[in-house]
């Protein structure tokens, strides 16, 4: 019974759909009753890719129409049947889906959405240039049925209901898997899903490829249905636009959206275009460009999630779930993995170098963000970046872990140079990273938010919850595991960023102003905190303004002004250097903390 809980409200779905179906006789609402299901599967299908990663796509009519006249040439020049046309058009959808998004993933928000715009108008006129103005599908008298044609519409609606029950399965599938997760994580900050191990490209590559194959899918179907295929009705502006609105207006980034939204826009523009278009032509534009403004302004991310968030006030008890219960669970049955040998290390630090910079520069145009800069990094210790504003430490921390890639230079990881790598591949190798201005993955809980840094250390579902449970403890944050990100303190969010990071199981761990933002005392925690991981034998390079707190904390200092280092050695040393006290402390340090130095 447990597994079938989650499939059955698609159940209850599907069987009240084929009902409804079967008392329908009269044909135009029986077609009606199956484009609902034809534009919630397109819908289902574009949910996948811009849904679930926020990059929204306005040219998923390229991937319908391909398939649509897949369906349609493929019966007219070679007399092929549906049955196997459908699934050679998924395929075309998928391939297209990869070389459409190769170039295009290099863009981002705005700008990839209108680039996706250009492919279905660019291919509309390659159709409509090849002669293809109107392409209609032989009627078969004899086996009609194995050409998927039926004299009884209803088998139509029958069809189309498996192929949103199909897609609406795959999608679960992808929601509840790491492949889900990865999406998610891209969808909200997507370079700290980056340096959280994610390998951003290749995830979306994968969605844009299972969304074009499902959308040439529904496509190909759909010429089935109409018999009749134009560059217009299968790659027009309408067609793209469809998909988007039925989904924003049902819900994002949810399986019930596009199949809500098709139920309520499809039948209302088509009502509407039968009762008005003649004498208000394009009547459907209108009914979803209002559908848009409505959205916009009433429930931005769909009537689903409206409702969902009215029934949750309603009936919390509705909604009561502990993820972190389900860590602990996967704690106490997964086996422990083993721990890197770095971190069996204790410290006090050998002379074992993990990290080696090598001459390391980089400029933004003029100005010489980080110049010449050398040091190492001995395993197990504890390296503070100083410097004042602007003096180049967020760029020196962008260059080691692949976010910018230098002008000259090299960064050696255990003295493989990892220059030219991105940030995934660096922390693949056990580089893990924090962020000055903080980057969680805000509308995922603070479980899952750890979840997402252990994957690129886990094989299973299971180890991945294991380690960041584990990370979770080192922390401290058993407390507000199941709170959503968006609810922490500035400390909470602070020590979650550096439990994301930790469930990766770094040997070296970059912190980007962990302690900014932060009062006095609970500075004093994270600084426990980050002093116990390297009792562990974490290595740690922090960057900090707070110099009270690196004193007691670094190993050694690097100190950078202007992009260039202007001294390193231990805090005593550094902090007593009167190039130091010109630079970065003033001469007010020096009268407070002069004596006590020396
Ligand atoms: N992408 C960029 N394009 C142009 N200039 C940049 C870019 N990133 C940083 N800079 C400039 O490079 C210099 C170094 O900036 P960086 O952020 O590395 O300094 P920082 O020491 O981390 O400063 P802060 O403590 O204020 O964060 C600054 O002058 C900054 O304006």
């Amino acid at each position: 019974m447990n597994a079938i809980r989650p499939y059955l409200a698609i159940i209850a779905f599907a069987a009240a759909y084929a009902v409804l179906s079967i008392f329908v006789t009269n044909s135009y609402y029986q077609l009606m009753l199956t484009l609902v299901l034809v534009w919630a599967s397109f819908g289902l299908s574009w949910n996948i890719l811009s849904g679930y990663t926020g990059l929204i796509s306005f040219g998923h009519a390229s991937f319908f129409g391909l398939g649509a006249y897949t369906t349609a040439l493929g019966a007219m020049h070679f007399d092929l049947s549906p049955w196997l046309l459908i699934p050679i058009a998924s395929v075309f959808g998928g391939i297209s889906g990869v070389l459409i998004g190769l170039p295009t993933f290099r863009l981002r928000s705005h700008y990839f959405a209108l680039s996706m715009l250009a492919y279905p108008l660019a291919i509309l006129y390659v159709f409509e240039w090849l002669g293809y103005q109107e392409v209609t599908l032989p009627i078969k008298r004899e086996n009609a049925a194995a050409y998927m044609q039926f004299h009884d519409p209803r088998i139509y609606t029958w069809l189309a209901l498996a192929m949103v029950v199909a897609i609406v399965l795959i999608s679960r599938v992808i929601e509840r898997s790491r492949f889900g997760m990865a999406l998610l994580a891209i969808k909200q900050n997507e370079a700290a899903a980056e340096a959280a191990g994610i390998n951003t490209l290749l995830w979306k590559l994968r969605a844009i490829a299972i969304s074009g194959a499902i959308a040439s899918a529904v496509g190909a179907f759909y010429a089935v249905v109409l018999l009749v295929v134009t560059p217009l009705s299968v790659f027009g502006m309408l067609v793209s636009a469809q998909a988007l609105t039925v989904t924003m207006f049902g819900g994002i980034g949810t399986v019930w959206g596009p199949v809500i939204g098709s139920a309520i826009l499809i039948p209302l523009s088509e009502i509407l275009h039968a009762q008005l278009g003649a004498r208000f032509p394009g009547i459907q534009g209108v009914i979803f460009g209002l559908a848009i403004v409505i959205v916009i302004l009433v429930a931005p991310e769909g009537i689903y999630w409206k409702a969902r968030e009215f029934i949750q006030r309603r009936w919390p008890q509705l909604f009561a779930r502990s993820r972190h219960s389900e860590l602990a669970a996967a704690r106490a049955t997964a086996a422990p993995p083993q721990a890197a040998p770095e971190q069996k290390a204790a410290r006090p630090s050998s002379d074992d170098i993990i990290l080696s910079v090598r001459g390391l520069s980089k400029s933004f145009g003029g100005l010489k963000a980080v110049q010449n800069v050398s040091f190492d990094v001995r395993r197990g210790s504890i390296l503070g970046i100083i410097g004042p504003n602007g003096a180049g430490k967020t760029t020196a921390f962008n260059l080691l872990n692949g976010f910018l890639h230098p002008d000259t230079g090299e960064v050696l990881v255990d003295g493989r140079n990892v220059v030219g790598w991105t940030p995934h591949q660096i922390c693949e190798i056990g580089v893990g990273r924090t962020f000055q201005i903080m980057r969680p993955f805000a509308r995922l809980s603070v479980a899952d938010n750890v979840v997402v840094g252990a994957y690129v250390r886990a094989a299973t579902d299971d180890e991945a919850r294991h380690l960041a449970h584990d990370a979770i403890m080192r922390v401290g944050l058993e407390h507000v595991a199941d709170r959503v990100a968006s609810q922490l303190t500035t400390k909470e969010l602070r020590l979650m960023e550096l439990a994301r990071a930790l469930a990766g199981q770094p040997r070296l761990l970059l912190l980007d102003e962990t302690l900014a933002g932060l009062g006095a005392g609970e500075a004093d925690e994270v600084v426990d905190v980050v002093r116990k991981l390297a009792a562990e034998g974490v290595t740690i390079v922090i960057i900090e303004h707070t110099m009270k707190a690196m004193v007691k904390l670094v190993d050694r200092f690097v100190v950078l002004d202007h992009g260039a280092v202007l001294v390193e050695g231990e805090p005593e040393a550094v902090t007593r250097n009167p190039q130091v006290i010109e630079a970065y402390l003033g001469a007010k340090w020096s009268a407070n903390h002069g004596q006590a130095a020396c």
